[in-house]
């Protein structure tokens, strides 16, 4: 973080960034071509190398993208006082700075609703028209194929054919808890006033706590993601891709043998000595273009146990025990929102 001796009002409470310098080695992102036949393996090889890849030919009609993006732009321009009656988030409904109850700010305002299983917005949601309503219904109807699709890939990989659906099924289950999120991060043009080695927070590093959440944005910059070596990796917008990351929910490992990632749940990382992170990613505010993005969360229901799938044990990862007790998505939900953006939500639970 950078403190200055004079920081413009409207940038109290909001963080400063340092501005990275370019990465050494510039790996690129990740990309799965999902009409390809070798789209599950790269899936697997790009959850266990960056927790994070972007999704091309996905199958999802850019109408249904172009609609939202088009309804969640008449939404923010419209009069703040008609924005305020869809919020303050708590958490769902309209935000504007403030993230989550526990003190983070950023440089955005954003539309936070429930999903129930069938993929349409929970009515209990504050949502401020029927016309946003419906459009985010078809936009969720088809993003979450594309999680879907992820998960399948991902425990078919892990344990074959026929348990394609171990992961999938704990998002399609009645009870499962999906979270959809329109971010508006508005130019900022105090950057200018900045020095130049300096940027504002938008969104402040974080790892999601669900399974899986897919993204898509404008042709705005801002999305970074952190390699492992705790660098920034800048993630070059891309309108007709989806960018997906893996949540703290599941996490990646890599077996001795090179060629076969392991993709666990928690617990399992537990067995690998908390060796494995879940990708943290961050969103920077651009001075000059307003960056759109929307994002749909995959989790679990509350009373889903956060322990890894029966098959997964006994497979030589667990040298030292678990380092956390057991827990549902219920609880570990409950103590996200207890925390701030950056924290390491697993600690609570570490034995
Ligand atoms: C500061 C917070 C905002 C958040 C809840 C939390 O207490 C910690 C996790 C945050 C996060 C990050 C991913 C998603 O954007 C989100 C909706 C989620 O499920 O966890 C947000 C929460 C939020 O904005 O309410
Ligand atoms: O707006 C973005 O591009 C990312 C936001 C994000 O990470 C989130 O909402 O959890
Ligand atoms: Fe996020």
């Amino acid at each position: 973080m950078v403190v200055l001796a004079t920081t413009p009002a409207a940038l109290d409470q909001i963080s400063l960034l340092r501005s990275s310098p370019e990465p050494l080695f510039f790996p690129g992102v990740p990309a799965v071509d999902l009409s390809s036949p070798g789209a599950a393996l790269a899936v697997v090889d790009a959850c266990q190398r960056f927790g994070f890849f972007k999704v091309v030919n996905h199958g999802v009609p850019m109408g249904v993208v172009d609609r939202l993006e088009a309804e969640a732009v008449r939404f923010f321009a419209s009069p703040q006082v008609e924005k305020d009656a869809s919020g303050p988030a708590n958490p769902l409904g309209y935000g504007n700075k403030r993230i989550g109850r526990n003190g983070d700010m950023g440089w955005l305002e954003y539309l936070l609703l429930a999903v129930n299983h069938q993929g349409s917005v929970s009515k209990a949601s504050p949502v401020p028209s029927s016309s946003l309503r419906e459009v985010v219904n078809e936009y969720v109807g088809a993003v979450r194929g594309v999680a879907t699709w992820v998960l399948e890939a991902v425990a078919e990989g892990l344990l074959g054919v026929a348990r394609r659906d171990a992961l999938s099924g704990m998002v399609a289950d009645a009870g499962s808890d999906q979270v959809f999120r329109v971010n508006h991060y508005p130019p900022c043009p105090l950057l200018e006033r900045l020095p130049d080695s300096c940027s504002v927070t938008g969104f402040g590093e974080h790892t999601d706590p669900q399974l899986v959440s897919v993204l898509r944005s404008n042709g705005t910059p801002g999305l970074q993601v952190a390699l492992r070596d705790g660098r920034w990796l800048p993630v070059p917008p891309d309108r007709d891709a989806f960018f997906v990351i893996v949540g703290d929910s599941l996490e990646v490992t890599k077996h001795p043998s090179p060629s076969i990632a392991y993709i666990h749940l928690l617990y399992q990382k537990v067995l690998t000595n908390g060796r494995m992170k879940s990708v943290r990613h961050r969103v920077v505010a651009n001075s000059l273009k307003p960056r759109v993005s929307m994002i749909y969360f995959a989790g679990p229901a509350p009373e889903q146990r956060i322990a890894p799938l029966p098959e997964l044990l006994g497979q030589g990862h667990g040298e030292q025990g678990p380092l956390y007790r057991d827990f549902t998505w219920g609880d570990y939900k409950k103590a996200a929102y207890r925390s701030r953006l950056g924290d390491d939500r697993l600690d609570p639970f570490r034995i």
